[in-house]
């Protein structure tokens, strides 16, 4: 497994009433602290109905913060913006384009992260061209509705022995006291919105999933 692989993913939370620029300065500054800014990537997240010009503007203030400090730069959903921002790649999901169209869009150096939950799933991105998985919900979680029932440890487990070498970034209801028993199941590291983006102080957040991560 690719060692520079950051292990923390920070998805912002861009709804009404949050302030993702903050979150992404503290969350950088808590890296580069502990000298672990190889080991974060910020993934850009809104919801469906923001613009594509809302999105451009906040990605690009994202890679401006992200560049400076070599922290990874992902943009969810719409390989358009990553590519326009110059972010390192992009995360794609059942209502995204297919992984093999990402992958064509995004060209073959580009990070591109699918989304499975189950072993076939992840062969199969594998095969079209992930470079990580994003894999959940691992428990359960309040940010996203509509998602299948939680996988579990042991599920994320057996998704990760499936596709072995390739990064598996455990998703949904992840915390600094559950993400440690999600990388012994198998994961390569975790992805989350709500321990850091709702955390009083998402920089003290972001050191303390560090510093349980590999
Ligand atoms: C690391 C990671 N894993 C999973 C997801 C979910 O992506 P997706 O299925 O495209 O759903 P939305 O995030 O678009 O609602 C993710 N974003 N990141
Ligand atoms: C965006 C997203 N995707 C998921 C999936 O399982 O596909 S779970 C999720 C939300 C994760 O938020 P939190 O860290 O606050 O639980
Ligand atoms: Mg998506």
């Amino acid at each position: 497994m690719d060692p520079a692989f950051p292990c923390l993913h920070v998805i912002t939370d861009a709804r009404p009433g949050r302030a993702p620029l903050a979150v992404v300065t503290a969350a950088v500054a808590a890296a580069r602290q502990l000298g672990a800014t190889d080991r974060l990537a910020i993934q850009v997240r809104v919801e469906d109905d923001v613009t594509d010009r809302a999105l451009f503007e906040l990605a690009a203030e994202v890679v401006a913060r992200c560049r400076p400090a070599g922290v990874t730069c992902l943009v969810n959903d719409r390989l358009h913006v990553a590519l326009a921002v110059g972010a390192e790649g992009a995360h794609v999901g059942a209502e995204d384009l297919p992984v093999a169209a990402a992958r064509k869009v995004l060209g073959p150096a580009g990070v591109l992260g699918a989304t499975c939950r189950d072993p076939d799933a992840a062969r199969a991105a594998v095969a079209a061209g992930a470079s990580y998985l994003g894999v959940g919900p691992a428990f359960a979680t309040v940010t996203k509705p509509g998602l299948p029932a939680p996988l579990g440890p042991e599920r994320i487990g057996a998704v990760a022995r499936a596709v072995p070498g390739v990064p598996i970034v455990a998703i949904g209801g992840v915390t600094a006291d559950n993400a440690a028993e999600l990388v012994r199941a198998g994961a390569a590291g975790v992805a989350v919105v709500g321990a850091v983006a709702g955390a009083a102080d998402p920089g003290e957040a972001t050191a303390r999933l560090l510093k349980v991560l590999p």
